[in-house]
């Protein structure tokens, strides 16, 4: 994917009416069917025509998205918009009112379980060590607990976690908390992993050093990641591509492809290309009326 990221140029696409005008070349890999490829890649996750309704309330929708086989995407929208309901929705956790959702081809019935989720709040048990919480997917899951031990101890290194193992989660900092959830949503490989606004709570410079180092662990595992942020800096310096949705009911309304390479920098501004992809959003926000600067 890294050589394809390379080669693709900078791509803002308007979404007219929530139909993706992305050119798209029909192709086929083997074993799979024609319309789970666009672009020789495959869609891992699709959702088609979702909305979703509380009441009489329409909270979201109708959206169509994709995230591609080891794509990070990223959603961002104004507070209220129906991201968070988005995301729960994909993961299986609310049914949606109309439209569906295909995992792989195979239409979402139950609650996703190939999957690794991280909220805002780090949701950790405060009477379980750092590690104990990690090892909760092995207990919860019934899996191999030797290999989930070895799993947990390589992710506490990659995560700067090493010698917080045996501390609780009120002995660590906000970033640490936030470390340990991705640790806990990661540990078991799902091949998805669901974030919501996952740094929000922290301060902006441990959010530049967690984004740096969630893009490191991605990069050498290839999740397809959908990742709801309201940091415009953070969905581009995270994603292949950055989905913007309208004021409540959510829509999504542009597509921008990322095109800077990897690791990204902590300063995203050393790329002309940003400058241009974070006007574009704002532009986009001013035209929704969620800026109103006089
Ligand atoms: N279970 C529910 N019952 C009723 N209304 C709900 C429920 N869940 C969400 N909503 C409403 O749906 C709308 C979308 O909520 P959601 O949390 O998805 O937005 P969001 O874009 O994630 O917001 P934020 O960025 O502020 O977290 C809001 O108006 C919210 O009050």
């Amino acid at each position: 994917m890294a050589d394809a990221l390379e080669k693709r140029s900078v791509s803002i696409t308007r979404l007219s009416g929530n139909v993706p005008q992305i050119h798209t070349t029909a192709s086929t890999v083997k074993g799979t069917t024609p319309s789970l490829v666009e672009d020789g890649r495959r869609r891992f996750i699709a959702a088609s025509e979702l909305s979703k309704s509380f009441g009489g309330f329409q909270a979201l929708g109708p959206v169509n998205i994709h995230i591609e086989e080891g794509e990070f995407v990223s959603i961002l929208g104004p507070s209220g918009c129906g991201k968070s309901t988005l995301m729960l929705v994909v993961a299986g956790l609310l049914q949606p009112t109309k439209g569906h959702i295909e995992i792989n081809g195979r239409v979402l019935k139950r609650s996703m379980t190939d999957v690794g989720i991280v909220f805002q709040d780090h949701l950790l048990l405060e009477f379980r060590t750092a590690f104990e919480n990690v090892l909760l997917q092995q207990e919860i899951r019934g899996l191999d607990r030797n290999q989930i031990r070895k799993r947990a101890q390589e992710l506490f290194g990659k995560l700067g976690l090493s010698g917080a193992e045996s501390r609780y989660p009120r002995q660590l900092s906000g970033g640490m908390q936030q470390r340990v959830s991705i640790a806990r949503a990661l540990v078991h490989e799902p091949s998805v992993l669901l974030m919501d606004e996952p740094f929000g709570a922290l301060d902006a410079i441990s959010r530049t050093q967690i984004r740096h180092d969630l893009e490191a662990l991605w990069m050498e595992t290839r999740k397809s990641v959908l990742f709801i942020t309201h940091s415009i800096e953070e969905a581009i310096g995270l994603s292949d591509r950055v989905l913007v949705m309208s004021n409540s009911p959510g829509r999504v309304v542009e597509e921008i492809r990322i095109d800077l390479p990897r690791p990204r920098p902590a300063y995203l501004g050393q790329y002309p290309e940003f400058a241009k992809y974070a006007q574009q959003i704002y532009k986009t926000f001013e035209k929704l009326g969620v800026y109103q600067f006089k």
